[in-house]
Formats: C-alpha cells, sequence, structure tokens
C-alpha cells in the first residue's frame, strides 16, 4: 500500500530557520547565510521522512514565510505597491516577498504590509493575496521547481505540493469594487499550467495540488470554477498525475463535484470527516473510475496516538471497495500544524512517561502512518498490540477525571451568565466610577520581549537564577514599564505580561489537567511559534494566577491597569485538547477557573479587567450548519468567565486577526463592556460591520499594525480614527493598537505609541461630544 505525506513542519526541529530568519532580517546574516538555514531545514526534513519509509515526500512544503504568499509570488500577484523594489538589475525576489509579509521601512522607503489572516480553524497566518480587477498574472517565483530538483539531487524524486488555482484565489480579497476575484480564474490557469509543465519536464510524476476549500459551502459559481480549473489542467498536463488534497472537514458538501474532477487521485480527511468514507466508496462512477483514495487516517491537528484498529477498519473497507492498488494511506492534512518530534522530550518531570506514551508528534505521526501500510499487509502485528495497549491505558488511566470539575460544571446556574444590569446601564455606572478622558488610550496587553527577558526566564527555568532573583526582575520590568506609560501618556495602563512565556501556555502551566512540551513548537505565522500546552484531562484553578502581578502593577501607579487574562475560548483553541469529551466540556472547565480568577483580581481592587478571545473566530466550524451550536457554547463560555463581577467593574475583551464580520451577532452576545479588536491592515474595513450591525457597546479599533515592524505617522493613526468615527459614536472609541506589542522592539514601540496618544490628543481637540 503506497504511503504519502502533505507536509512536513519547516521552522527546524529547533528552530532552525526561526533564528535565521530574525538574523537576517536585524541585517545580522546574509542572504545567503539564510538561503543556507532554510535548504538545511528542507534536506533534513526529506531525510527524516526517508527514512520513515514514506512513499511519496512532499517538496515545496517547506516556505520562508508563508505557502500561500510562496503562491502568490510564483503567479506573480505581487501588488504594485512593492513594484518599486524591483530594480531590474538583481535578483530581489525574497527581499519583495519579506517586504510583502513585513512591510519595509528604510532608505526612504515606507510600504505596508499585506494583511494576515487565520488559516482556517488553525492558530497558523497566512498573508491574504490581493486582487484587482484586470490583475494579470505571469510566472515569477521558481521556488517549487528549485525545492524538487534539490531533493532530486539527493536522489528523492518528490510530489510537489502547490496551493491550488481556486482556494487561492478564493482565501485572497478584492481590493477594488466591481469583481469577484473567482472571475480572476481564467488568467490564472495558464501560469499554473506552466509550471506544472516544466515540473514534467524535470521528472515529476506525481504533483498534490491542495484544495482545502473543496471542504467549504460553495457558491454556484465556485463550485464551476473547480470544475473548470481541473479540466484545463488535466488537459494542459496530461502527463502529470495531479493528486487533489482536502482537508479540515468531509467533501460531503461538494461530493458530486469533488468526485468528478478529472485528476488521478483525491486525498480526503477521516479525522475530521470519517462518515465521508461510505459516502465516497458508495458513489458509483468514482469506483469504476480508476482514481485513487488517499485515506487521511492519523490525525494532523493534534497530538493523541493513533487508534490503528480504527484506522485499519478504514482501510480495508476502502481496500474491499477500490482494491489495495487504489488506496493510499496519509496523515490527514500537514503535519505543519503538530510539533516536530516527541523523542526531544526529555523531562519526565515535566511530560510524564504515562502521558508521553499516549501521543505521537510529526515524526511519529509518519512512523504510523508507515506501519498502517505494513499492518494492513498483515505484517508488524506486534505493534498493533502495542498501540491497543497504549490506548487502553489512557482509555483507563486515574489521572483523567476529576469528580469535583465535572460537578461544578453540572451546576453552573443561567445566572451565571448574566452581568448584574445590561450594556447601558453599566455604561453610565462606569462612566461615573472609571472617569476617563474621551478617546481613551490603551494597550493590548505586552510589551517588548525582549531577549534579556527571555533570558532570565530562560535561566530561571533551568534553575540557574532564584524564584526571588527572577521575580524582583520581572517586577522592575513592569516598574519601567509603569513610568513610561505614564510618560507617553496613556490611559489605561497594563503591567506589560514579562512574567508570560505565552498568553496561553502561561494559564496552561498554572492550571491541571495540563502538561507542557519543552520543544514542541508550532508555526503560527513567519518566524513566530507557539507551543501549545496540552490538556489531557479535566482543567481546575488551584490557585489564583496573575493576581501578584496585576496587583503589584497597580500599587505603582494612580492610573488604572487592566488586569489581563486569556479567554476560556481561546485558551481551548491554542492547546491540544483531548478528544475523549466534547469540546464544549472543556471549555466550560476553563471558563470556571477564569471567572475565579476575575474574581478575585476584581476583590484585589483591579477595576478594569480584559479577557482575550482572539480565537473566537478560529474555532468557528467550517461549515455554517454547524455554526449556530459552536457560537451558542462559546459565547456562552466567554460570558461564564467574564459574568461574575459588579456592574462597575470594566470587561474588556480583545480579537485579532481574523474575518469578524460574519460573527458580529456572536460579538455582541459576549457583551464586553469595551472591545479592542484587529483592524489597521484593512484599513477599519472591519468597521462596517460593526457600524451596519449597529454594535452598542464601546470599541477600540486597532490603529497601529503590530505585526510590522514599520511605525505609522500621527496622520495616519488620527486619519483612521477619523474614519472610524464614521461609524462609531464618540463616547464609545477607544484608541490602541491591533494587538500586544510583544513582538516588536522598545524603539519602534515607544515611537508608535508616542504617535498614538499624539493622534489621540488631536482627535480630542477637535471633537467634543
Ligand atoms: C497573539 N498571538 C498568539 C497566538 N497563539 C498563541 N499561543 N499565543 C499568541 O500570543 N496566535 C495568534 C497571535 C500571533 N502569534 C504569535 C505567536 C507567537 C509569538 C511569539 O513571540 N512567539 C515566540 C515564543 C514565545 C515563547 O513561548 N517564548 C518562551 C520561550 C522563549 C525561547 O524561545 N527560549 C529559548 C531560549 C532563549 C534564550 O536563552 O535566550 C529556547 O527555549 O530555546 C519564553 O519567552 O519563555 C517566538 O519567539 O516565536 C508572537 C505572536
Ligand atoms: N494580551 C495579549 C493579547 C494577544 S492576542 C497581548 O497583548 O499579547
Ligand atoms: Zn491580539
Amino acid at each position: 500500500m503506497v504511503t504519502h505525506n502533505l507536509g512536513y513542519p519547516r521552522v527546524g526541529s529547533k528552530r532552525e530557520l526561526k533564528w535565521a530568519s530574525e538574523q537576517f532580517w536585524a541585517g545580522k546574516i546574509s542572504k545567503d547565510e539564510l538561503l543556507w538555514a532554510g535548504r538545511q531545514v528542507r534536506r533534513q526534513n526529506w531525510q527524516t521522512q526517508q527514512e520513515a519509509g514514506i512513499q511519496w515526500i512532499p517538496s515545496n512544503d517547506f516556505s520562508y514565510y508563508d505557502q500561500v504568499l510562496d503562491t502568490a509570488l510564483m503567479v506573480g500577484a505581487v501588488p504594485e505597491r512593492y513594484q518599486s523594489l524591483i530594480d531590474g538589475k538583481s535578483n530581489r525576489e525574497l527581499e519583495i516577498y519579506f517586504a510583502m509579509a513585513r512591510g519595509i521601512q528604510q532608505n526612504g522607503l515606507d510600504i505596508r504590509a499585506m494583511e494576515m489572516t487565520k488559516w482556517f480553524d488553525t492558530n497558523y497566518h497566512f498573508i491574504v493575496p490581493e486582487f484587482l480587477k484586470n490583475q494579470q498574472f505571469k510566472r515569477y517565483s521558481d521556488k517549487v521547481i528549485h525545492d524538487f530538483e534539490d531533493a532530486k539531487q539527493m536522489g528523492i524524486l518528490t510530489k510537489p505540493v502547490l496551493l491550488g488555482p481556486v482556494s487561492f484565489l478564493l482565501l485572497g480579497k478584492e481590493k477594488e469594487a466591481g469583481f469577484h476575484r473567482i472571475d480572476l480564474l481564467e488568467r490564472l490557469l495558464p501560469v499554473y499550467a506552466d509550471v506544472l509543465r516544466e515540473l514534467a519536464t524535470r521528472g515529476t510524476t506525481w504533483v498534490q495540488i491542495d484544495e482545502p476549500c473543496l471542504t467549504l459551502d460553495l457558491s454556484e459559481n465556485e463550485q464551476i470554477a473547480f470544475q473548470q480549473a481541473y479540466e484545463y489542467l488535466a488537459r494542459a498536463v496530461p502527463q502529470l498525475s495531479l493528486l487533489v488534497a482536502t482537508y479540515f472537514e468531509s467533501i460531503q458538501p461538494n461530493l458530486a463535484l469533488t468526485l468528478q474532477l478529472p485528476v488521478a487521485a483525491l486525498h480526503v480527511d477521516l479525522v475530521r470527516g470519517n462518515e465521508q468514507l461510505e459516502v465516497i466508496l458508495a458513489d458509483t462512477s468514482f469506483v469504476t473510475s480508476q482514481r485513487i483514495l488517499s485515506l487521511g487516517v492519523v490525525d494532523g491537528r493534534n497530538v493523541w496516538k493513533n487508534d490503528f484498529t480504527q484506522s485499519l477498519t478504514f482501510i480495508q473497507r476502502a481496500v474491499d471497495v477500490l482494491g489495495k492498488d487504489r488506496v493510499w494511506i496519509a496523515p490527514s492534512c500537514s503535519l505543519l500544524h503538530v510539533p516536530y518530534d516527541l523523542d526531544l522530550e526529555k523531562n519526565e518531570a515535566v511530560l510524564t512517561p504515562e502521558i508521553k506514551n499516549w501521543m505521537a508528534f510529526a515524526k511519529q505521526k509518519l512512523g504510523e502512518v508507515v506501519t498502517l501500510g505494513r499492518l494492513s499487509k498483515g505484517e508488524a502485528q506486534g505493534l498493533l498490540l502495542e498501540n491497543q495497549v497504549a490506548l487502553e491505558s489512557r482509555r483507563t488511566s486515574l489521572l483523567i477525571h476529576k469528580t469535583a470539575v465535572k460537578t461544578r460544571v453540572q451546576a453552573v446556574q443561567t445566572d451565571d451568565f448574566e452581568r448584574d444590569s445590561a450594556f447601558a446601564v453599566r455604561q453610565q455606572i462606569q462612566g461615573e466610577s472609571l472617569p476617563l478622558p474621551l478617546f481613551p488610550t490603551t494597550t493590548i496587553g505586552s510589551f517588548p520581549q525582549t531577549d534579556e527577558v527571555r533570558q532570565w526566564r530562560a535561566k530561571y527555568k533551568k534553575g540557574e537564577v532564584t524564584k526571588a532573583d527572577y521575580e524582583t526582575f520581572v517586577e522592575a520590568e513592569i516598574e519601567r514599564s509603569i513610568r513610561w506609560q505614564e510618560e507617553v501618556g496613556l490611559d489605561v495602563l497594563v503591567h506589560g505580561e514579562f512574567e508570560r512565556n505565552d498568553m496561553v501556555e502561561y494559564f496552561g502551566e498554572q492550571l491541571t489537567g495540563y502538561v507542557f512540551t519543552q520543544n514542541g513548537w508550532v508555526q503560527s505565522y513567519g518566524s513566530r511559534c507557539v507551543k501549545p500546552p496540552i490538556i489531557y484531562g479535566d482543567v481546575e484553578r488551584p490557585e489564583a494566577m496573575t493576581v501578584r502581578w496585576t496587583t503589584f502593577a497597580q500599587s505603582k501607579t494612580e492610573k488604572y491597569m487592566k488586569g489581563m487574562l486569556t479567554g476560556p475560548v481561546t485558551i481551548l483553541q491554542w492547546s491540544f485538547v483531548r478528544d475523549d469529551q466534547p469540546r464544549k466540556d472543556t471549555a466550560f472547565q476553563i471558563a470556571l477557573a477564569i471567572r475565579d480568577e476575575v474574581q478575585e483580581l476584581e476583590q484585589a481592587g483591579i477595576r478594569i479587567i480584559q479577557i482575550d478571545e482572539p480565537a473566537i473566530r478560529e474555532g468557528l466550524p467550517l461549515r455554517r450548519a454547524d455554526w449556530a451550536a459552536y457560537l451558542t457554547w462559546a459565547v456562552d463560555a466567554f460570558r461564564l468567565s467574564a459574568s461574575g463581577v459588579a456592574d462597575q467593574t470594566q470587561i474588556h475583551t480583545h480579537m485579532c486577526y481574523s474575518e469578524f464580520n460574519d460573527i458580529m451577532e456572536a460579538i455582541a452576545r459576549m457583551d464586553a463592556d469595551v472591545i479592542t479588536i484587529e483592524t489597521s491592515r484593512s484599513q477599519m474595513e472591519l468597521l462596517e460591520a460593526f457600524s451596519d450591525f449597529q454594535y452598542p457597546n464601546e470599541i477600540g479599533p486597532g490603529v497601529y499594525d503590530i505585526h510590522s515592524p514599520r511605525v505609522p505617522s500621527v496622520e495616519e493613526m488620527a486619519h483612521l480614527l477619523e474614519k472610524a468615527l464614521r461609524t462609531i459614536p464618540a463616547r464609545n472609541l477607544w484608541v490602541n493598537p491591533d494587538c500586544g506589542l510583544k513582538t516588536r522592539r522598545w524603539a519602534e514601540t515607544d515611537q508608535a505609541l508616542r504617535n498614538m496618544v499624539a493622534a489621540a490628543r488631536q482627535l480630542q481637540q477637535t471633537i467634543s461630544v
């Protein structure tokens, strides 16, 4: 049975690409050194997959920043504002590429970055392609060809991976009115055909074309586009075998369309949609065709060991109907979303052998795919038994269940989701008890996580400095940031989150039912990674988590200090979650823990508390039919965490890097007194949705794109605020950046926030309520 892989993590098992990219951006290493680091990561990945015994190994799954941006470069979709970077003399592809991703502000140039948003329901962010009505495409970057050749030199004939033309268009955005991006397909396809022909010339036989949008609800035009695209490509490159890969959901809403695409193979995700298997196997035209069905049986989105018994049932069913030559075995999706290698986790005190034995990371998942191939041929039966024993040990473990936690969730009452009064009353009360100027300025929570801060934490974790010394250092950072915030003139202060490694991992570390990795990095965007904590059991808060730092910070200033918490849905969404109970149950357990923290902050005298929920949109199911059920429990979880306080206490929430237009009703039902939200990269586009919906509560639309090193000017931010005032009543408008500042340097932060406060002051002088 053929085994294959859809994609591998690419930041490097020790985050080699991250370090090299950041050094390159800081001017500390050359372009050649960065390219060399990238090549080493690619080659190591290919070797790992080859050693694991995977037959079809992907190439072009590697990226220096993002695979959607790579595709935009492949087809020459470079927006006009970057054209000046093409100087005609030298090859500036990489410079243009990074300018598109990060913006550029040097040598008199000042060009903003492209938008970034969430990749389906993952915590990975992609760069949003921009399209114009007269958009032209032409072959520009040949990275896919170079990667294929590079692997060939190692003696590996890879299966190049391309993001499919229809998904590429659907994931982009029209930058002017009067057309739909899908209308551009006809102009785009010749470029894809050209690339595919060249790959064929160089010896490629199989190409994987990712079309994850085939699992979404599609309009008729979009469905037609899929049909046209693959008829065109099948005619243009008959010599190539195309494998269309779908993932993250089942293809059922577009079943007939997908099964009729004229391609050699179809990959389906049997982790997210195992019910689709029987439906596909019942389709006579698919069964009587020669097409291969690739079964995505190993979970590419979570860290638990595969259930071999169940996977073998699926494989056997498919073989019975299609024959063994027409069935391939693979992970459900690219392994980009899981950490590299469980064997790198050596600290048994943190990840006990009992729990570790329930898990598989990317490298182990390759092993699972290969083992399933062998088991389906009747080989290696001992590995099946080993797998069954591991799964049974998890099912029956005493570590997982806590009666008190379950009883508390069951005892939750309707009242627990409700604030005492409606927003209008709370706004009145808070207006009197929390006097703030018009257009109050604030930040989202984190300040630069400098090398020094990270080094102190690393030393503390290694036991090289004492707890007392570490805490003294963090207190000094907090105090310094407070003096600086006062000097800059911000109205509502934050403590800066210096004590946090990450806004989710930090809370996970203080809750029961969690374990952690030392090296379980997963790419979030560009060079930025996260180490998602792993929920294996019932979640409880043994003691206060943030009160100590927030009250310390409040004691150092007369201004309001915002308490800073991560919300239950985001903690759930950015952790690897247990798959033995509904997500809702875990969310409610976390919500109760956060509720206790909110109440304890209030009791300690904190008047403003922010509960971040940036992942609430990301958790939305991909199918509209499933939205309502999710939004009901997700919003309830937030409300449960936020509603235990008096009307005088102001609850903020924060959201970033998603498209929120289509969940406005749910955002309003969260009923936070203030929402701060990312809007600057899209030039306040989002606010139309708030205005159309007549969103009643207070809003801080981000005016400073913190994911770019670029410093926005006073005029630029004042302009954005004026634009915001067209849709938000003045008394409801807050002034803040798009998100936290942990990824920025102090010099940029200082300048940008001074400009932001100046923009707010300018507005205060011209407008009064
Ligand atoms: C707000 N966002 C977040 C998302 N998801 C999260 N889980 N967290 C988020 O904040 N999703 C959406 C957005 C955007 N995403 C990000 C994601 C990641 C970062 C970021 O800055 N990541 C850091 C790593 C953060 C971290 O955990 N740091 C630890 C460990 C530091 C470390 O690497 N230590 C080194 C040794 C260092 C030394 O000795 O000097 C090591 O262990 O090898 C910590 O600070 O303790 C990153 O660098 O990628 C930002 C936005
Ligand atoms: N409070 C967090 C929110 C990030 S989404 C921060 O400021 O980093
Ligand atoms: Zn944010």
